[in-house]
This record gives structure tokens, C-alpha cells and sequence, in this order.
């Protein structure tokens, strides 16, 4: 027995002693008391769910009011009935409070201390969009690489941590977080899938995204990102200030109607948002509320659906039924998607097949479109760094292909760079859950069964692993930096088996774009823009929201 069930037994035993000895109504209320005493005692022996705690809640009211019938007036049984239920619950958050700060295997931690006893404490700074700045400022005030920041919720900061917690041969596995991200449905897809089921749907993904496949995309991209310098041509050809983060939005959503859905979603054309977007933007939020209280989102499987969420299952489904009879003719990641696991001969059924391209298409245009405005955005804010990067591509004359990106070093470390320093993805998800056992690293535990974090932003930004953090320099990816340097602490895409699989092809498009721009405009900050309030403007919903950013575009000669 632990000591919260010594504690909790010993007061149950002196209350109902005392007991004997009052008047009836005192009786009641001791009740009520013992009551929520019991529930939290249960609550720690087994994972109850919110639906059964409803269940419980429902099941204790009728009881009691059946026996308050034989007792008592009508009136009188209904005003008790509500000072029970007051007492019973005041009683239990009491309890669950106490046990949570001064019991808990995670108490020794340093955090806010409210953090401590709810999770609403993390929704609050979610719901403001600052987490990410938030962890930061945590860390650095408590002067600890771990952080509490939820009743079982550690945030760590230290790069010793990210092999054991994310690498292969890891014994954590994904977090209650991924469980927020069903909306209470069962079906799974990569993102969310239990180990056994990731594995095999893993492999899938990582045949779509090996060095060949994305060099089968390649013209893809090279003719979206052609189609969207000319219509920028076009639409700042008078001068006139556009945001250009909305138009690289429109890029990576096209891209992604092109390879996950067999046809571009034609927004750079049309210049407008379809609704799949709209839609996408407002569920990320959404999605990262709900995920910070997981049990949330299983309360959602018993409301009507949001016609918004259907609207796009459905715009999904549609795309994916136009696009099955091409079948594997296409070159793109629906391709790879419709074929077999070579190693369990699994498939994807038709169904599973719209859950991915939803995931492809949600996890691969916001996270790049924001990277690509991030980074330009460092360009005009450092001219110096802007002048050097437009001496390195001005000069070439070719075709901006892999081969030849690659050739660029200067304009890989200012992308790195942007990224190291505004991550697309801050800290709102990665989280792990350690083994029962817990896990030990350089001679700190981490209690078992605990979920544990670490976030891009606040790791890229400290001072142990990168010099001048705050300070947007590309050189020192090239070695040419301040001291301390340590690429280990670049977790832009995480690390392990469950890091982004997407990852080179979303190097390839930001290569690709920003040369592109570079090479063909010159950009500055529109008149009147407030520049200084790009980083404060972004805000951390799981993947960053997009900034406003208005810049004049001149075009070359
Ligand atoms: C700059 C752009 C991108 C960034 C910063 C980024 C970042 C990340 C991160 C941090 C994760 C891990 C999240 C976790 O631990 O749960 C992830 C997962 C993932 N990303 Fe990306 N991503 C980017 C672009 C893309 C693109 C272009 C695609 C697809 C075309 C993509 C597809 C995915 C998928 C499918 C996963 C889930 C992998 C799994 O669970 O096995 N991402 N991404």
C-alpha cells in the first residue's frame, strides 16, 4: 500500500469513528466527506475514464435520493441533496489537491503551483498561444533542466535526455497527448498509432518519403514553386505590400492536394483559401486545447459533429475516391500509400487511406508555410545576413534543383537557423510517457508512467548548447559562429522513430522557395509593418500559428 492509501485510510477509520457519536445531518455530510475520500482512493488504484466518473456521479445522486425520500420534506431533501453534493466535491478536490502537491511521485519537481494540482494551468497558457515562451521563462526562473508542468507532466531541458526519451530503442512510448488527438473516434492513423500499429504503417511512409521518392516530387514542387513566383510577380508588379505568408500557405497546401490527393488544391491560381484550409487552421487550436486535457476529447465521440470536421472528412473522401483509380501510376505519396507493408503485407484500408492524407496534408503545409515566412522574415529583419545570402544564389544562373540547392551552404544555415530559432512545431507536442519503472538519466529519475516533454523552442534557445541564442547568426552552422555549438540540440523535426517523416521534402521546399524568392525579388518590410512584433505575434497551438507578414516584393531585372 502507498502511503496516499495509509494516509487515506487511516482519516476514513478516525472519521467513522467519530461518526457514532453525531446527530444525524452531521452524519450525512461525514458522509459526503467519506464518499469523495473513497473516490479518490479508487481514482488511484485504476485509470478511471470522465465517462466513468459521470457513470459513478449519477449512480451516488439517485442512491442518495432514494434514501433522502424516506427521510425527509421535498424541499428539504433537494437543498440537502445540493450541500451534499457541494461537500462531496469540495472534498474530493481537496484530496485530489493535497495528494497531488505533497504526495505525488512528481512533487519534488519545481513548477507553478498550479501546474501542480490541474492541467487547466497548461490549457490556460495553450489557450494564450504561449507555452512555448512560458516553458522557456519556467526553466530559466527555477534554474532546473525539469520542470513541472501538469500533475504527471514533466517539461525537461537538456540534450542528454533526448536519445533516452526519443531514440531508437526508447521505452517510452507516445503520450496521453496523441490519445487527445482522436476526437473520440478509434480509428488511428501514424501520427497516433500504438507501437505494433506504427510500425508497419511507418514503413509504408518511409518508402514515400527515401531519397528516390522525393526525387520523384521533385518536379512537383519545382513547377507549384514557379507557378507561385510568377503570381507574386503579378500581384506586386504596382508596388503594393502583400502577405506574403498567406501566399506560401497557398504553396504548401497546393503541394500537398498534389502528392497526398493526386490534384493541387489551385490557390495560388484562384489567390483564395479553400475550406479545407480555413477549416485546418481553426481545428489545430481546437486540437491543442483538447489535447492538453485528454480525457476532453473522449466527451467529444458523445456530442453532435461539427459539420465544419465533416465538411472536410468529406471534402478528404471525395479527393480520395478521384484519386484511387490512378492507382500507383502517379508519381506521389498517395502512391506509396496504396501499397502493401513489404514486411507484414498490411494495407491501408479505403478509409484509413482519407485519415492519412488528412494527416499528410495537416502535418505538411502549416509546419512549412510558417517555417518559409519565419524565415524570411530573419532575412529582412538582418540585412547583412539578407546581402549575403542573395551573393551566394544572384550568381547562379540554372535550375533550382536539389543538386544544385545543395550547393548553397549559406542558405541551408540561414533555413537551420530560422528554424532554430522560431521552431514550427514550439513544444506543444513530442510528449513520451515513461516505463512503469520510471527512467534514469546521468543519475536523475523520472518517475514511471509520467508524461515528459522536450520542446524544440525551448532547447534551441539555450545558452549551454548555442551561442548568443537569441541572435539570429546562419554562421555558426557553418562553424564560423560564437561558442557553444551543439547540433544535437536541434529538434526542429524531433528525433527517433517517431520524428517527421517529411522532413526532407520539406527541406527540398524550403530550399527550393526561398532561392527562388531570393533570386527573383528583392523583399523588404511593407511600410508601416511593425517588424518587432513578428516573434511575439506567433503563437505556439501545436503547430505555430502564421504571423502576418507584409513585405513590398520589387522584381529583378
Ligand atoms: C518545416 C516543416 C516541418 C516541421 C518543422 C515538422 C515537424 C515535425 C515534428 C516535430 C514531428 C514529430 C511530432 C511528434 O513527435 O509527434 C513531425 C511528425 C510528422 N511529420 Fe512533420 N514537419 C514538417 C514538415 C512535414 C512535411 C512536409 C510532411 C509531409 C509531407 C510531414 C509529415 C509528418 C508526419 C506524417 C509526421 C508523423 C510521424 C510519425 O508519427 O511517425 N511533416 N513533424
Amino acid at each position: 500500500m502507498d502511503a496516499f492509501h495509509k494516509t487515506a485510510g487511516g482519516v476514513v477509520a478516525a472519521l467513522r469513528e467519530s461518526a457514532k457519536h453525531m446527530p444525524p445531518l452531521s452524519q450525512y455530510q461525514l458522509s459526503a466527506v467519506l464518499a469523495a475520500l473513497s473516490t479518490h482512493a479508487l481514482f488511484q488504484l485504476h485509470e478511471f475514464q470522465p465517462m466513468d466518473v459521470l457513470f459513478a456521479f449519477s449512480a451516488l445522486n439517485l442512491g442518495l435520493r432514494l434514501f433522502l425520500d424516506k427521510q425527509t420534506t421535498e424541499t428539504g431533501i433537494v437543498v440537502l441533496q445540493a450541500q451534499l453534493n457541494l461537500i462531496y466535491f469540495v472534498s474530493l478536490f481537496t484530496s485530489i489537491a493535497i495528494y497531488r502537491r505533497f504526495l505525488h511521485r512528481t512533487r519534488q519537481f519545481p513548477g507553478p503551483f498550479l501546474a501542480s494540482i490541474t492541467k487547466w494551468w497548461a490549457w490556460v497558457v495553450v489557450y494564450r498561444g504561449e507555452y512555448h515562451r512560458t516553458v522557456r521563462a519556467l526553466h530559466n526562473s527555477t534554474k532546473s533542466d525539469i520542470v513541472r508542468v501538469g500533475p504527471r507532466e514533466l517539461d525537461i531541458c537538456n540534450v542528454d535526455f533526448i536519445g533516452p526519451l526519443y531514440g531508437v530503442g526508447t521505452k517510452c512510448i507516445k503520450g496521453p497527448w496523441y490519445e487527445g488527438t482522436l476526437m473520440g473516434s478509434h480509428h488511428r492513423f501514424l501520427q497516433n498509432e500504438k507501437p505494433e500499429g506504427h510500425l508497419w504503417k511507418r514503413r509504408i511512409w518511409d518508402a514515400g518519403f527515401n531519397s528516390k521518392s522525393i526525387r520523384e516530387y521533385e518536379p512537383h514542387v519545382l513547377r507549384v514553386n514557379e507557378e507561385l513566383l510568377e503570381k507574386l510577380k503579378k500581384l506586386t508588379k504596382d508596388g503594393k505590400p502583400i502577405d506574403i505568408g498567406l501566399y506560401f500557405a497557398f504553396f504548401t497546401w497546393d503541394i500537398m492536394g498534389d502528392l497526398g490527393f493526386g490534384e493541387s488544391f489551385d490557390m495560388i491560381n484562384t489567390g483564395t483559401a479553400n475550406d479545407a484550409m480555413n477549416v485546418v487552421q481553426g481545428f489545430t487550436r481546437f486540437n491543442s486545447l483538447v489535447c492538453t486535457i485528454p480525457w476532453c476529447s473522449t466527451l467529444f465521440a458523445w456530442f453532435p459533429k461539427d459539420p465544419k470536421a465533416e465538411g472536410l472528412f468529406t471534402f478528404a473522401k471525395e479527393r480520395v475516391k478521384q484519386r484511387l483509380p490512378l492507382g500507383t501510376t502517379r508519381d506521389d505519396i498517395f502512391t506509396h500509400l496504396l501499397r502493401e507493408d513489404r514486411v507484414s503485407k498490411k494495407k491501408y484500408s479505403d478509409l484509413e487511406l482519407i485519415l492519412e492524407s488528412l494527416m499528410l496534408t495537416i502535418g505538411g503545409s502549416d509546419t512549412t508555410s510558417s517555417s518559409l515566412a519565419t524565415i524570411c522574415y530573419y532575412l529582412m529583419a538582418n540585412p547583412s545576413k539578407y546581402a549575403k545570402l542573395k551573393a551566394e544564389i544572384h550568381p547562379y544562373d540554372g535550375p533550382l534543383t536539389h543538386l544544385h540547392l545543395a550547393k548553397f551552404p549559406y542558405l541551408n544555415a540561414v533555413i537551420r537557423e530560422a528554424l532554430r530559432l522560431l521552431p514550427p512545431i514550439g513544444s506543444g507536442m513530442m510528449h513520451r510517457e515513461t516505463p512503469p519503472e520510471g527512467l534514469t538519466v546521468n543519475g536523475i529519475h523520472l518517475p514511471g508512467n509520467t508524461s515528459v516533454g522536450i520542446g524544440a523552442y525551448e532547447i534551441q534557445r539555450d545558452a549551454r548548447y548555442y551561442g548568443n541564442p537569441d541572435e539570429f547568426i546562419p554562421e555558426r552552422w557553418l562553424g564560423e559562429g560564437p561558442e557553444p555549438f551543439d547540433r544535437n540540440a536541434f529538434l526542429v523535426f524531433s528525433y527517433g522513430p517517431y520524428s517527421c517523416v517529411g522532413k526532407h521534402l520539406a527541406y527540398l521546399e524550403l530550399c527550393d522557395v526561398i532561392a527562388g524568392v531570393v533570386k527573383t525579388f528583392d523583399m523588404e518590410f511593407a511600410p508601416g509593418y511593425d517588424a518587432g512584433s513578428y516573434e511575439m505575434s506567433i503563437k505556439d497551438s501545436v503547430v505555430s500559428t502564421r504571423a502576418h507578414l507584409s513585405v513590398i516584393l520589387k522584381a529583378r531585372a
